[in-house]
C-alpha cells in the first residue's frame, strides 16, 4: 500500500519541481566538478613531471573546487527551501485528519500521541527529504562518477577497491536495520512522554493538591528513559558506519598501494593515472560515508513516517448525503424526533431504547440520576457518539440526510465541563456565529444576559483579551461564557448540559432568564438538576439506566411549578 505521507511529500516536491530542477542542475554541475578535479590535478602532475609551467592548470583546478563548492551549496539551499515547505503541507495535512475524524479515533489515538508525530516525527521527515533530495542523489552521482572514471584509469585496482568495500557494505546492513527499529522506539517512547504529560498538565491543580508531582515524575521517567535508551542504541550504529567506512578505505589504499606499485614499476600503468586513482580513492569515500549515513537517517525518517501514516489513515466522520436530496424542513415536524434510539460502545449499552420528542420551539428538559444517559442523549445529536439501531430526526429529516456539517450548524451546545480556546474572548465567543456581522453590540448583548457585562468591561483589553491558563476566570464565569457564545450562534435547537451547576442564585437566575427567552424561539434541550431550570420545561423526560423511563407534560396556562404527569 502506497505510503500516504510519501504521497503528499511527492505532491509538494510536485509544486517545488522548478526550484528541484535547478537544484538538481547545480547538483550536476557540483559533481562533475569534483570529477574534473582530480584530472585536472593529473595534468598538472603531467606538465611538471615533463619540466613545462602547471601554473595555468592549478588556476583552473582552483577555479573549478570554487565553482563545484558554490554549486553544491546552491543546490542544498533550494532543496531545505522546497523540503521546508513539504513538512508543513504535512503537519497541515496531519492536522487537518485529526480535527477531521471521528472522537472515537481520536481518543483511541490519544491526543498526547498525535501532538508527538504533528510535531516530533513531522520533524523527523524534513530528514528524509534533505537525504532524499539532496546528499543521497549528489553522493550518488558523484560516487558513480568516480567509479566509471576509476575503472577507466586502472580496472585491475578498481577491482581490489570493490572487494574491500563489498565486505564493508555487507556489514552496514546490519547497522542500518538496527538504527531503524531504534528509530521507532524512540518515537514511540516519545509519542508516550507527549501523552502521559498533556494529560498531567491537564489535572495539574489535582496534582499539586494531593501532593502527587513525584508520582507524576515516576510515571513520566520509564518513557523519558526509553527515549534515551533507544537514543543511545540508535546512535551506537549509526556511529558505526563512518569508521567502517574508513577502515574499508584504509585497507582499500594499502591494496590499491602494493598492487598499484607493482603495476607502475611494471610499466602498466602511468604514474599521473595511479596518482588520480589514489585520489579517486579519497574523494569516493566522502560520498560513500554520505550514502551509507543517509540510508541510516532514512531508516529513522522511516519509521516517522510509519506513524505519520496512521494519522493520515484516520477515517474522517461520516459526512451525510448532500442537501440537495432533501427537502426544505416543514413547520409542523418538530425540531427533534428520538425513536428507540439504541448506543452501543464497544460491550457498554450506554442508550437502551429512547423515545422523545422536541418541539420546535419551548423548553425539554432531562433528567435523571448519574450515568442515567442524559449527556449521551445531547452527545448522539451532535454526532459524537455513533447511533446503534433506531431513528433520529432533525425538522423531519433522518439524521443520516444531514451532512454532518449542516447538521451542527442548527445545533448550539454547552458542554458539561465547557472550555474556551486560547484566544481572544471575541473570538471565543462568536465561534461559529453564523449572524454576527462582526459587530460587537450582539456580543455585548450575550454577555449582558449572563450577567458578564461588567466583568468582561472590567478587563484591561476587553473582548480582546486573551483567554489562558493566567486569566483566571472562574468556572461559574466559563459556564456563563460558554452560555453567551450559544446564545450567540444561529442555531434553531440549542443544547444545554447542566448550565447552572457552577452558578450561585443571583447568576443562576439571570442564566435561567436568558435560557427562558431563547426557548421562545428556539428548540431548547437542558439536562438539569436545579429545579428552577425544569420548572420551566413544557415536557421533562426521566432518564435512567438509558432509557426514558417517565414523561412529564405541563398542562396548558400553567403556573411555575406546576408539571404533571401525563
Ligand atoms: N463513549 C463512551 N464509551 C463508553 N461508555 C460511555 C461513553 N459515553 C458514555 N458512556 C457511559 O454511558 C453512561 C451514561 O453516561 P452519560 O454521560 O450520558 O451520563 P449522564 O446521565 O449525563 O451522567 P451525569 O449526570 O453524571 O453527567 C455512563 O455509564 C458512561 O460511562
Amino acid at each position: 500500500m502506497t505510503s500516504p505521507t510519501v504521497a503528499l511529500v511527492r505532491a509538494e516536491f510536485g509544486r517545488g519541481r522548478a526550484r528541484l530542477a535547478g537544484a538538481a542542475t547545480l547538483a550536476l554541475t557540483g559533481a562533475a566538478c569534483a570529477v574534473a578535479a582530480p584530472l585536472l590535478v593529473a595534468g598538472a602532475i603531467g606538465e611538471l613531471a615533463g619540466g613545462r609551467s602547471a601554473w595555468a592548470d592549478l588556476i583552473i583546478v582552483a577555479f573549478v573546487s570554487v565553482v563545484g563548492a558554490v554549486a553544491g551549496a546552491g543546490s542544498s539551499f533550494l532543496v531545505t527551501s522546497v523540503g521546508e515547505l513539504a513538512v508543513a503541507g504535512t503537519r497541515m495535512e496531519l492536522v487537518r485528519r485529526a480535527l477531521t475524524t471521528d472522537l472515537t479515533t481520536l481518543r483511541t489515538a490519544g491526543t498526547g500521541e498525535i501532538t508527538s508525530r504533528i510535531v516530533g516525527d513531522a520533524g523527523q521527515m524534513r530528514t528524509y527529504t534533505d537525504v532524499l533530495a539532496s546528499g543521497l542523489p549528489v553522493s550518488a552521482l558523484s560516487a558513480c562518477a568516480f567509479t566509471a572514471v576509476m575503472i577507466w584509469l586502472d580496472w585491475v585496482l578498481f577491482v581490489v577497491v570493490v572487494s574491500t568495500f563489498l565486505v564493508a557494505s555487507l556489514s552496514m546492513r546490519t547497522f542500518l536495520r538496527s538504527t531503524r527499529r531504534a528509530g521507532l522506539r524512540q518515537q514511540a517512547a516519545l509519542g508516550q512522554v507527549t501523552q502521559q504529560f498533556q494529560s498531567v498538565m491537564a489535572s495539574v491543580t489535582t496534582v499539586k493538591a494531593f501532593g502527587a508531582e513525584s508520582t507524576m515524575l515516576e510515571r513520566i521517567r520509564s518513557d523519558v528513559e526509553e527515549v534515551a535508551a533507544s537514543g543511545v542504541r540508535g546512535a551506537l550504529s549509526q556511529s558505526c558506519i563512518t569508521p567502517l567506512a574508513g577502515v574499508a578505505q584504509q585497507v582499500a589504499v594499502v591494496g590499491v598501494l602494493a598492487v598499484g606499485g607493482l603495476r607502475v614499476s611494471s610499466g602498466a600503468l602511468s604514474l599521473a593515472h595511479f596518482v588520480a586513482f589514489l585520489m579517486y580513492l579519497f574523494q569516493l569515500v566522502g560520498p560513500l560515508v554520505t550514502i551509507a549515513q543517509s540510508l541510516g537517517r532514512i531508516q529513522l525518517a522511516h519509521s516517522a513516517i510509519e506513524r505519520m501514516d496512521e494519522v493520515l489513515r484516520f477515517p474522517p466522520e461520516a459526512s451525510g448525503v448532500a442537501p440537495a436530496s432533501r427537502a426544505e424542513p416543514s413547520d409542523d415536524e418538530p425540531a427533534l424526533s428520538f425513536q428507540d434510539v439504541r448506543v452501543q460502545v464497544n460491550e457498554h449499552h450506554v442508550l437502551r431504547g429512547v423515545t422523545l420528542q422536541v418541539p420546535r420551539t419551548g423548553m425539554v428538559a432531562l433528567v435523571g440520576p448519574s450515568g442515567a444517559g442524559k449527556t449521551s442523549i445531547l452527545n448522539v445529536i451532535e454526532g459524537f457518539l455513533p447511533l446503534t439501531s433506531g431513528r433520529i430526526t432533525i425538522h423531519g429529516h433522518p439524521i443520516e440526510a444531514w451532512s454532518v456539517a449542516e447538521r451542527r450548524a442548527r445545533v448550539s451546545l454547552v458542554e458539561q465541563r465547557p472550555t474556551l480556546l486560547n484566544v481572544a474572548l471575541r473570538q471565543n465567543l462568536t465561534l461559529g456565529a453564523t449572524t454576527w456581522g462582526g459587530g460587537d453590540e450582539s456580543v455585548w448583548c450575550a454577555l449582558e444576559k449572563v450577567n458578564l457585562r461588567e466583568k468582561v468591561e472590567s478587563l484591561p483589553h476587553g473582548l480582546d483579551t486573551v483567554v489562558d491558563e493566567a486569566t483566571g476566570l472562574s468556572g461559574g464565569e466559563m459556564q456563563r461564557l460558554a452560555i453567551a457564545r450559544a446564545l450567540l450562534r444561529d442555531a434553531d435547537i440549542v443544547l444545554f448540559d447542566e448550565p447552572t451547576s457552577a452558578l450561585d442564585e443571583e447568576n443562576e437566575n439571570a442564566t435561567t432568564r436568558a435560557l427562558q427567552s431563547l426557548a421562545a424561539v428556539k428548540a431548547v434541550v437542558v439536562v438539569a438538576h436545579r429545579p428552577s431550570l425544569i420548572r420551566n420545561a413544557c415536557t421533562v423526560y426521566s432518564v435512567d439506566r438509558g432509557r426514558v423511563v417517565t414523561r412529564y407534560d405541563a398542562g396548558d396556562g400553567r403556573e411555575k411549578g406546576c408539571i404533571r404527569n401525563p
